[in-house]
């Protein structure tokens, strides 16, 4: 089982959607990926790691191009494949559940529905140590107003959320983003182990320390879209020395390598060549220009045997034979699990948050409270027609303005749902269905106070339709 891209290249149209607008992203960007081995994609800011790693796992924007050839194990891929799995570098969690249950609740939403309990437990827990995560599976999550797990467990969590499905490909967009040396390093010794376990994996990473650039198998050096260098990670060494730009032997490989080619050095000096701050005209370690310096690494990679060797592998591995391989299928569980399980989740979170549903009964229990008392006994008769009508304006001013305080909770919670329609279409069809019951709610709380509880009861349930909705869509995590 091999992964191979081969001439990729990405267009994007300008903000009008003009052809003669267009800007390349990534330009022929050719090259593969065998399973037990990990590849970092590196590259200065902008250089398009993100936009290959969304050409691979087919999530690119809607204004963008792509073309080009992307092979997995024998198959020529379609625009989204199951058999990748992409770990984006935002994280994306209910903070209020515990890493556990983060954990079980995706599993139960996302492996097949013939598994047992048993066996979900099973492999949540496998996932819990091979990600480390065991010390702090019991720990909840957090969010902006409580602290949970730190950022390096957080990313491990969201890379263990995609490892249950047992992808062919892992694709991982800067997983050691805001991590210290420590914390960065056990992720990719984490990913390492996947690896080993006959998976494929790509991870862009900015400026690896030595250490960590030492555990990486293979190497793509992007700069603005185009290939530096493709092959073994050891390997660059000899081939920037043979280029005529060694690596200092102090100087860590990746730092070399981005001074090498990191364009925004040429603007840096330019700004201070203006402002005289200095009167270094090159990058002033290797005395050139660095678009000088890229343009020769391109020219010499291009011409390289690493790269005759490359497209005469992608060649040979293209008419591979699609071999058989075990992995749980994403989204075979039946619709009532789904329910169940998205119910049984939404309900956990609003009643581990005090703001999102305990702090609100109590405002508007004293809500009903204040409107019972001021519209007790208003009678039958003409005048309490009027009185009626301020009633209604009263109950409805207030049940907006609190309605606003579960907004952000609710988004958190549309978040996770991922692909991007679906939020659009939940907020839609969510919002709708709480109107239609806050319109009906204030007749509950008019006619009688004791049917107040029935009130409250009735909020919560608009929350239940939105869970059943969520689950007629194709859910992500
Ligand atoms: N959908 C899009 N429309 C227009 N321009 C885009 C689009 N996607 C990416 N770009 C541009 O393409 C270039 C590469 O972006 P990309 O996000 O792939 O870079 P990156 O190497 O991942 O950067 P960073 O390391 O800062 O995350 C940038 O100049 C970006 O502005």
């Amino acid at each position: 089982m091999v992964m191979i891209w081969e001439d990729i290249t990405v267009e994007c149209r300008d903000s009008y959607g003009r052809e003669h607008g267009k800007k390349k992203l990534l330009n022929g960007v050719s090259g593969f990926a065998e399973p037990s081995r990990i590849m970092a994609l590196i590259g200065p800011s902008g250089c398009g790691k993100t936009t290959f790693l969304h050409s691979l796992s087919g999530k690119l924007a809607a204004n963008v191009v792509v073309s080009g050839n992307i092979v997995i194990n024998g198959k020529k891929q379609s625009l989204y494949s199951r058999e990748v799995s992409y770990v984006a570098q935002e994280e994306l969690f209910l903070g209020t559940l515990t890493v556990k249950e983060t954990l079980t609740y995706s599993a139960n939403m996302r492996l097949p529905s013939k598994m047992t309990k048993e066996e979900i437990n099973k492999v949540v827990e496998e996932t819990i140590m091979e990600m480390g995560l065991g010390d702090c599976e019991n720990t909840r999550i957090g969010n902006w107003h409580c602290r949970g797990i730190s950022t390096g467990e957080k990313k491990r969590l969201s890379i263990g959320l995609e490892i249950l499905t047992q992808p062919y490909v892992l694709l991982l967009d800067e997983p050691t983003s805001g991590l210290d040396s420590a914390s960065a390093f056990y992720v990719i010794q984490a990913l390492c182990h996947i690896a080993r376990n006959g998976k494929i994996v790509i991870c862009s990473i900015h400026q690896p320390s030595s250490e960590i650039f030492n555990l990486f198998d293979d190497l793509l050096l992007l700069s603005s879209g185009e290939t530096v260098y493709f092959g073994e990670a050891k390997m660059a060494l000899k081939f920037f020395a043979d280029a005529g730009f060694p690596c200092p032997t102090r100087r860590n490989p990746s730092d070399h390598f981005l001074l090498c080619i990191n364009l925004d050095f040429d603007l840096i000096t330019e700004v201070l060549e203006r402002t005289q701050l200095s009167s270094a005209t090159s990058n002033s370690t290797l005395g050139m220009r660095t678009s000088e310096i890229r343009r020769k690494l391109i020219g010499s990679y291009k011409s390289s045997k690493l790269m005759i060797n490359a497209r005469k592998k992608i060649q040979q591995l293209k008419h591979n034979e699609e071999q058989e391989i075990k992995r749980y299928i994403g989204s075979t569980t039946t619709w009532r699990k789904q329910l169940c399980t998205l119910t049984k989740r939404s309900f956990l979170n609003m009643t581990r948050d005090i703001g999102y549903y305990w702090l609100r009964i109590v405002f508007y229990m004293l809500v009903g409270i204040t409107i019972g008392t001021l519209f007790f006994h208003i009678g039958t008769g003409n005048n309490s027609i009027l009185a009626r009508g301020k009633c209604v304006s009263f109950i409805y001013g207030f049940m907006i303005c609190l309605s606003c305080g579960g907004l952000p909770f609710f988004i958190e919670e549309l978040k996770v749902f991922y692909a991007s329609v679906v939020p659009n279409v939940l907020m839609g069809l969510g919002t709708g269905t709480g109107v239609i019951i806050f319109m009906m709610m204030p007749s509950q709380i008019f006619r009688s106070l004791p049917d107040i509880p029935k009130f409250f009861w009735r909020y919560p349930m608009s929350y239940l339709s939105f869970a059943a909705w969520a689950v007629q869509v194709q859910v992500q995590r």
